[in-house]
């Protein structure tokens, strides 16, 4: 009698409550154990988590894939994604695979709709991925302005009971980035990335990214790159000082940048100097075409969405911009071009005006702005490298120390450089065309692509004799072309006379 009065009157719904609490706990960790969850999928366990809910509320954190208007991609939902793959591949039965560092491994992340549970400290949380699309106005928007394809907006939402609001906020989620940040490094894979022409981004907020990648895979190393010793390493050490150097650009309160200009004549390795420079500092490279940015804000959306420990290049500056100019002048054009928007540069496009696409567009004093402007200093550690060939050309305002902090040239080949080409490619140390090659080198220019390509083997049948004469005998037409023309290198006479 008395206990069924205890039952009837005594029991209060806070107890009961509890005791489904408690039930669930049991049942949940049951199903975990015998991974019966993913059996009964993942609608199941959101009820049955909503459920739970009722008497042990849960509290939710969302991690979006963009954050700061989308003008950058957000480092924490990387981390949480990074994060998730090891978890991923135990507790999750839709999967998207993506390239690792190691060629026979992937990289796993949820499908969009997907749950998975982890543990921490004996606390369960819960995380779920889903997307939203764009709104339907900006989509058409999208659609007849043929952008192609809206991306969707990505996150991760994690839910956790509110008993463990401390644990997870203060613990576990610094946890979770942290690692995070440990997987990324370990499955990073060097990327190439190239900006999107400025008319295929969208407007509103829901824009792509401004640049596309591929994987970065160039052979080219400081140790298979032809120059004096001494420069090399001098170069090499100004890296690393670079590199190492975040404690020392914090105390003289620069931002952690630096800028490099290399100019010289066509095939002297201004290009493969780059390569080796990402190869060397193990950065990501960013490849700015900037005929197809269209205006200042628009290169400065493109910096912002550049990571740290990435090296920037502006190949062919002088070609690029228009740097005769006065800044000034060529001011107001391009702040009309910002306000006209995608609209008019669409237009542009569509009625085939070449010269307004390719050059009234970033105006010098936007790119100053963007190497050590204010924006310059977010993100920290990248560096930025423009080329030439013709580095007089450039407006001196744009290559003062502090915006291109060191000047590189690079040269026609050198003995020192040829003999280290001859290693490289012939495998040879000494041979008797070598002072011929020297005397030829002192009174002719070559460039090293075009030493390097005289001294590749063209048949089965070519060794090092038969490539070193081909050499000789490049060098010595080289000579007499030079004679015929009185001296002077042909080439660099046209130059000479287009700057003039
Ligand atoms: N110093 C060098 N050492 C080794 N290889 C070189 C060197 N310079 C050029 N090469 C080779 O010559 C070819 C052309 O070089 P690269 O593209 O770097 O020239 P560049 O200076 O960038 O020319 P451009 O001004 O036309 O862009 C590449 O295949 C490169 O590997
Ligand atoms: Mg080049």
């Amino acid at each position: 009698m008395e206990a069924s009065s205890l039952l009837s009157g005594g029991l209060n719904s806070g107890v009961v409550l509890s005791l489904i609490a408690v039930l669930w706990t049991v049942v949940w960790q049951n199903l975990q154990h015998l991974q019966l969850q993913q059996f009964f999928g993942r609608h199941l366990s959101r009820h049955a988590r909503r459920l739970a809910a009722m008497v042990d509320p849960y509290l939710s954190v969302t991690i979006a894939e963009y954050e700061g208007g989308r003008m950058k991609r957000s480092d924490a939902y990387e981390e949480v994604k990074a994060y998730l793959s090891a978890a991923c591949s135990r507790g999750v039965r839709h999967l998207r695979a993506e390239g690792a560092k190691d060629a026979d491994k992937l990289v796993l992340s949820m499908v969009d709709g997907e749950e998975v549970a982890d543990e921490f400290e004996g606390a369960t949380v819960w995380w779920w991925a889903y997307s939203k699309s764009p709104p339907r106005a900006d989509a058409a928007a999208a659609w007849w302005g043929g952008g192609g394809a809206q991306e969707e907006r990505r996150f991760y939402r994690l839910f956790f009971l509110e008993r463990h609001r401390e644990l997870v906020l203060d613990t576990y989620l610094p946890r979770v980035r942290q690692q995070g940040r440990a997987v990324m490094v370990k499955n990073r894979q060097r990327k190439l990335f190239t900006n999107i022409s400025t008319h295929q981004w969208s407007d509103g907020g829901y824009m792509r990214s401004a640049w596309s990648h591929v994987v970065f895979e160039h052979p080219k190393t400081f140790d298979t790159l032809a120059m004096d010793p001494a420069k090399k390493k001098e170069i090499t050490d100004d890296l690393d000082m670079f590199k190492n150097g975040k404690d020392y650009y914090a105390r003289v309160g620069k931002a952690w940048k630096r800028g490099y200009l290399l100019y010289g004549p066509p095939g002297t390795g201004k290009s493969a100097m780059i390569a080796a420079m990402a190869n060397y500092l193990d950065y990501d490279i960013y490849d700015i075409e900037l005929t197809s940015v269209h205006s200042n804000t628009d290169l400065r959306k493109l910096f912002i969405e550049t990571t740290s420990k990435s090296i920037i290049v502006i190949e062919d500056i002088d070609c690029s911009l228009d740097l005769t100019g006065a800044r000034n002048k060529k001011k107001a054009p391009a702040a009309e071009d910002d306000k006209k928007g995608g609209a008019a540069a669409a237009a542009a496009k569509a009625a085939g005006d070449k010269n307004k696409d390719t050059s009234s567009k970033v105006t010098l004093s936007g790119l100053l702005n963007f190497i050590d402007g204010l924006w310059s200093a977010c993100g920290g550690e990248r560096i930025i490298v423009f080329t030439t060939n013709h580095v007089r050309k450039l407006d001196p305002a744009l290559i003062r120390r502090g915006r291109m902090d060191k000047h590189i040239e690079m040269s026609y080949c050198g003995f020192e450089a040829f003999k280290f080409l001859a290693k490289t490619y012939l495998d040879v140390d000494a041979h008797a065309l070598f002072g011929a090659v020297g005397e030829l080198l002192r009174e002719v220019e070559m460039t090293p692509a075009d030493v390097a390509e005289n001294l590749t083997p063209k048949s089965l049948e070519d060794n090092p004799d038969t490539c070193l004469a081909a050499l000789v005998k490049a060098l010595e037409e080289a000579k007499e072309k030079k004679a015929a023309s009185g001296g002077n290198d042909p080439d660099q006479q046209e130059d000479d006379e287009e700057e003039q």
